[in-house]
């Protein structure tokens, strides 16, 4: 595995207040790495960071191998694509894009075929001559993408690019950037706080919260195998109890939530043995409905029902109080439930966190 950027015990303070950190980051190559939190957990900090756009207080940064810590900005040779585009107005889109070739003293000739090149990877042919403001909101977008990506930088960053974007041509925008990235293996770090752009898009995603790393993983493994109580609500939906752990067999557990109530789950590591305290997690999809006494399902009642249109979301409460969600196709089967019906419920693939 080649890395590409490192970050080392990066630490960020405004006065007395520590913003960001100390964080270690390791950015393969080729890969897109994806920052995700809440507002003010410190995505945009650690990309300027890397932009060499904010100082760090402590800690190294290394592209490449190199330190760049102390670089300014236009010699980081890191392209940087902004949510609000960042276009000049009065230039025409050619110039626009030809504005880091015509920096680093790149001749005309070879401006005019690598300006040409690169709209026609961003899928903008023939609109060199334009304005920005004769140009969608998304055409911009990948005017700014086709700007930052002329140069050929180690490595592209990614703020929050499609927050612009009325929501149909976000979704169709970050596919084609994905294709785009993807087909170029520019090793790029992007910010959002959308968790559904960060999963369709990403390799791995970094979750953030309060200044700091809560989880590192894939989109799969985060969903699947959330390690702190906060990425276990921050993504997707989930319904997450306190129980305690009645048996162990590896990773293999049951936990007992009281009232009689066991359920058998996956330890999303090491649990401290029987008797310990864990979170116990259910997806919401995951949770099957039958009749009220059959085999291995639990008796609940349906407290609660949501139409979603595709879907129909339920709550169920148990007899011992504690409340699940349960989401299924808007099928008739289930259209037909309504509140006040007792059912079984079956919590299937459930997720014990050791200790939060
Ligand atoms: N110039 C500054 N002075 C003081 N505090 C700052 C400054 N810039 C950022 N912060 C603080 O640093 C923390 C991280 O901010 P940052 O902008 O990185 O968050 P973010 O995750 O990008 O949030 P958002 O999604 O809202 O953009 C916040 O608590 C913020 O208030």
């Amino acid at each position: 595995m080649q890395l590409a950027l490192t970050l080392e015990k990066i630490v960020k303070r405004y006065g007395a207040t520590t913003a960001l950190g100390p964080i270690d980051i390791d950015v393969r190559q080729g890969e897109l790495l994806t920052l995700l939190g809440p507002s003010g957990c410190g995505k945009t900090t650690t990309l300027h960071i890397i932009a060499g756009l904010t100082t760090p207080t402590e800690g190294r940064l290394l592209l490449n191998g190199r330190n760049i810590t102390a670089l300014a900005p236009p010699y980081r040779d890191i392209g940087l694509v902004f949510q609000n585009y960042a276009l000049f107005p009065h230039r025409t889109i050619a110039e626009n894009v030809a504005f880091g070739l015509r920096m680093r003293k790149v001749p005309k000739a070879e401006i005019t075929v690598r300006v040409r090149a690169i709209l026609n990877v961003v899928g903008l042919p023939n609109v060199e001559e334009r304005y920005p403001n004769q140009l969608s909101g998304g055409q911009r977008q990948r005017v700014a993408l086709a700007r930052a990506l002329v140069i050929e930088p180690s490595i592209l960053l990614l703020d929050e690019p499609l927050s612009n974007l009325d929501a149909l041509l976000r979704k169709k925008m970050r596919l084609e950037l994905r294709e785009i990235q993807q087909r170029l293996g520019i090793t790029t770090v992007f910010v959002t706080h959308d968790q559904d752009e960060a999963f369709e898009m990403s390799d791995r995603v970094i979750l953030m919260n309060g200044g700091h790393i809560e989880q590192i993983g894939s989109p799969e493994a985060l969903y699947d195998s959330p390690q702190t109580r906060f990425a276990a609500s921050f993504i997707g939906e989930a319904s997450l109890t306190p129980c305690t752990i009645a048996q162990v067999r590896g990773d293999d557990v049951v936990a007992d939530l009281g009232g009689g109530m066991t359920i058998p789950a996956k330890a999303v590591r090491p649990v401290d043995g029987v008797g310990s305290q864990a979170l116990l997690m259910a997806r919401p999809e995951r949770v099957t409905l039958s009749e009220p006494n059959a085999t291995d399902a639990l008796p609940m009642t349906i407290s609660k029902r949501v139409f979603q249109g595709e879907r129909i979301l339920f709550e169920l409460t148990a007899a011992n109080g504690h409340a699940f969600q349960c989401s299924v196709p808007s099928i008739e089967k289930y259209r037909e439930m309504q509140p006040g019906l007792n059912v079984g419920a079956v919590l299937h693939e459930c997720r014990v966190i050791p200790g939060a």
